[in-house]
């Protein structure tokens, strides 16, 4: 199905309506109904997800729900799907920062919404909302950085895994705790664990429940650098996105989406796809500037 969806996308002329439509994972087909998911998750309020967009391509995601530590309630979890629409249509974008308001990043679900939905229907349905909307993140032409800050649990740790990169300021701490509440991951957690560090560390991780300090996310390779001070995290989250995301959109845009092929298709079909990628960047303004200036890379 995903190579079916790959391969429309360059084919069709209007391949960002497309790219929207393709890059999420359930629909009826699946007995997936979002109208009647999103009614019921409007019922669950509080909290906003905010999105500013800067003119260096860069935006910032907020979660924005402190008095619960940015648990996710249901409009926050519409809201989310909304912003990964509009970013989805960002054609300057280069990079994403997703953080937390005061200094926290995320505590999971909104445990009363989780209380109310406790059934194994309403959770699956709430599950394959959520997947829909992690994998278009995951799935977005950015470069997209998590910033950890306080206590990450549960879905605020799934959330951190759709992100490519994830950065943690030094008294932070990344535990998926889903076991401890007789849970698994759902939001596609365990899935994407399973491709950052392999299926024994994510095993370990989930189900020890295990609380992953700096260091050790460091070291087992879940993330990518520790922040030198909690400081202005957010301002040296910036700094060393913009490492990353230096040069024209259409050019980051296309570094991304080939790494996304090489993840997600079969070997075969992902080189098909990165060639007609390079095809879109070959001979386009920043190839032609880089040759008339006889770039040197010294
Ligand atoms: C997808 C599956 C999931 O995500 S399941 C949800 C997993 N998350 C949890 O179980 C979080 C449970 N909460 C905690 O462990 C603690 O509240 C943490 C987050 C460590 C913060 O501790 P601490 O800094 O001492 O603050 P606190 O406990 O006083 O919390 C402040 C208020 O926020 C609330 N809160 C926190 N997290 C949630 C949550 N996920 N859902 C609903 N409410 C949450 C606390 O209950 C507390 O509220 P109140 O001040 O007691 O009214």
């Amino acid at each position: 199905m995903t190579v079916f969806l790959w391969k429309s996308f360059h084919r069709m002329p209007n391949s960002r309506l497309l790219w929207q439509r393709t890059m999420s994972l359930y629909n009826h087909t699946h007995g997936f109904e979002e109208k009647e998911i999103k009614k019921k998750l409007q019922q669950f309020t509080g909290g906003s997800i905010n999105l500013s967009k800067k003119e260096d391509g860069i935006g910032i995601l907020t979660l924005n729900n402190p008095k619960l530590m940015n648990a996710f309630t249901g409009t926050m979890m519409i809201e989310l799907q909304e912003k990964i629409a509009e970013l989805e249509n960002w054609k300057d974008g280069k990079g994403l920062i997703i953080h937390g308001a005061e200094n926290t990043f995320c505590s999971g679900s909104d445990l009363n919404a989780v209380r109310l939905l406790s059934s194994p229907q309403d959770g699956m349905n709430m599950c394959m909302f959520m997947q829909n909307t992690l994998t278009r993140l995951m799935r977005l032409p950015l470069i997209t950085v998590a910033l950890v800050q306080g206590k990450v649990l549960g879905g605020g740790a799934e959330l951190t895994t759709a992100c490519d990169f994830r950065l943690m300021t030094p008294e932070s701490e990344i535990r998926f705790v889903h076991k401890q509440m007789g849970l698994v991951p759902g939001w596609g957690g365990a899935a994407r664990l399973v491709h950052i560090l392999g299926s024994s560390p994510a095993l370990r991780l989930l189900s020890g429940a295990v609380e992953v300090q700096p260091e050790s996310a460091l070291h087992i390779g879940l993330i990518e650098a520790i922040l030198s001070s909690s400081d202005e995290p957010l301002e040296e989250t910036c700094t060393w996105l913009k490492l990353h995301t230096k040069g024209p959109a259409e050019v980051i845009q296309a570094v991304k989406k080939v790494i996304l092929a090489g993840r997600e298709l079969p070997l075969e079909t992902a080189l098909k796809t990165e060639m007609k990628i390079f095809g879109t960047v070959w001979g386009g303004p920043a190839n032609l500037e880089a040759l008339t200036q006889r770039t040197k890379h010294k």
